[in-house]
């Protein structure tokens, strides 16, 4: 499953977003570190099902109406303060925590009323950038240590007639979720020195920065946008890194009152719509969100989700199914199953993501929607619904 890590510093609202995104149980509040362990959860993306393009919806319990919610891993990593990965704060611990994320949403308090240890200051007062710049180092100078740590063994592999730099450094960082093609990638951008014995600090450093880059790219969710003074979050967009301005106070609230049966609300709508009764305290709080969210078209919890898994990692959603006509599986259900994958993955790919058996025995596979034979090297869309023949059952 892909793996999303919340990061940020203390008090930014990962906590919010983190529970707001499950809605599962954790504390919040407004000191640093409430968050002590790392939560692991999950969370969806949200696409369109393609019973939209049916006569009748398909009624799985992950598609309200058209809206397709797949699941994803959410992780909510405790607040990282600058000298983080050297141990300062809950340090190295959370760090490695995002050693299984593929991506990272770096949640900002946009409203620069927390400082970088995240202590409350005035509102607007504290500069939100500073807090990307640093998050982006402690993350780049963890990685770095993990190379440092490990860069005896490569002297020493480095001592054997076959030793090749680019295996010995792909074997030492697939650990971190980097794959031999990220790592190839890195050491083409780089210049450096083939006897591992005469690499400096600078070379180690340079090749954690790359690979980090690629191997956990980062969002940002600009948070507190409900409070954030605008030009706070026109600055983090001069970062050059995606930006989602968004409430994750505001999605809590939203989604809690929808389980309250108050609005109706499905996450990543652009609004609601109040259907119970509701006190005027409660009004007025629900007036304010739709504000922000008509200022930013909607609370953007579930628009950062979708930016880091659709258009940062570049995924895309296919639909497994038995019958491609119906639409079913074996017991008759429509369209039970969805899967992220790469773009460029194949019916193959799909099938190995189904079961490693069914990819083993993969005969050849069906398009649901054109009900034609698709060729083994065909390219999945978004959408697709895809009918694997394989020996395998
Ligand atoms: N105004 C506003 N406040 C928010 C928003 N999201 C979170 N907060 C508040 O910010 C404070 C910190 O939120 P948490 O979610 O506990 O922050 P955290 O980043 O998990 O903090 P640590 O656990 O210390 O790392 C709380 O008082 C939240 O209510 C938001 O969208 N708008």
């Amino acid at each position: 499953m892909i793996s999303i890590a919340l990061a940020g510093k203390p008090n930014a609202g990962k906590s919010t977003f983190y529970k707001a995104a499950t809605m599962a149980d954790v504390d919040v509040a407004n000191y640093p570190f409430t968050t002590i362990d790392a939560n692991r959860g999950v969370s969806h993306v949200r696409t369109d099902c393609p019973c939209l393009e049916r006569d009748e919806r398909c009624g799985d319990e992950n598609c309200h109406d058209g809206k397709r919610y797949v699941p994803i891993e959410l992780l909510d990593v405790a607040g990282l303060v600058p000298g983080a990965h050297e141990g300062r704060g809950l340090g190295n611990q959370f760090l490695d925590e995002l050693t299984n994320a593929d991506a990272i949403v770096n949640v900002v308090d946009a409203s620069g009323g927390t400082n970088e240890e995240g202590e409350p200051v005035e509102i607007g007062t504290y500069d939100p950038v500073e807090e990307v710049d640093f998050i982006e180092e402690q993350l780049d100078q963890w990685l770095a240590s993990i190379v440092d740590r490990n860069w005896e063994s490569v002297e020493r592999k480095s001592r054997s007639p076959d030793f090749d730099v680019d295996e010995a450094l792909a074997d030492m960082l697939t650990g971190f979720g980097a794959s031999e093609a990220d790592v190839a990638a890195s050491l083409r951008e780089l210049d450096y020195p083939e006897d591992p014995i005469q690499w400096t600090d600078d070379h180690r450093e340079a090749l954690a920065r790359d690979v980090r880059s690629r191997t956990k790219p980062i969002i940002l969710v600009a948070n507190k946008a409900d409070v954030a003074p605008p030009e706070n979050v026109e600055c983090l967009k001069e970062t050059g890194k995606p930006v989602i301005p968004a409430t994750a106070e505001g999605e809590l609230a939203l989604r809690q009152a929808e389980e309250g049966g108050v609005v109706e609300y499905d996450p990543g709508d652009e609004d609601f719509e109040i259907v119970g009764d509701l006190s005027d305290e409660q009004a007025a709080g629900l007036d304010q969100i739709r504000e922000v969210m008509q200022e930013w078209g909607g609370t953007g919890v579930q628009e950062a989700l979708n930016a880091a898994v659709y258009d940062l990692l570049d995924q895309i959603t296919a639909y497994p199914v038995q019958n491609e006509t119906k639409w079913t599986d074996a017991k008759g259900n429509v369209l039970p199953d969805a899967f992220l994958l790469p773009r460029g993955s194949t019916p193959t790919d799909l099938a190995y993501a189904v079961h490693s058996d069914i990819g083993d025995g993969y005969l050849h596979a069906v398009n649901g929607k054109t009900n034609r034979e698709i060729s083994d090297d065909y390219e999945l869309a978004e959408g697709d619904v895809v009918k694997i023949v394989s020996t395998a059952k």
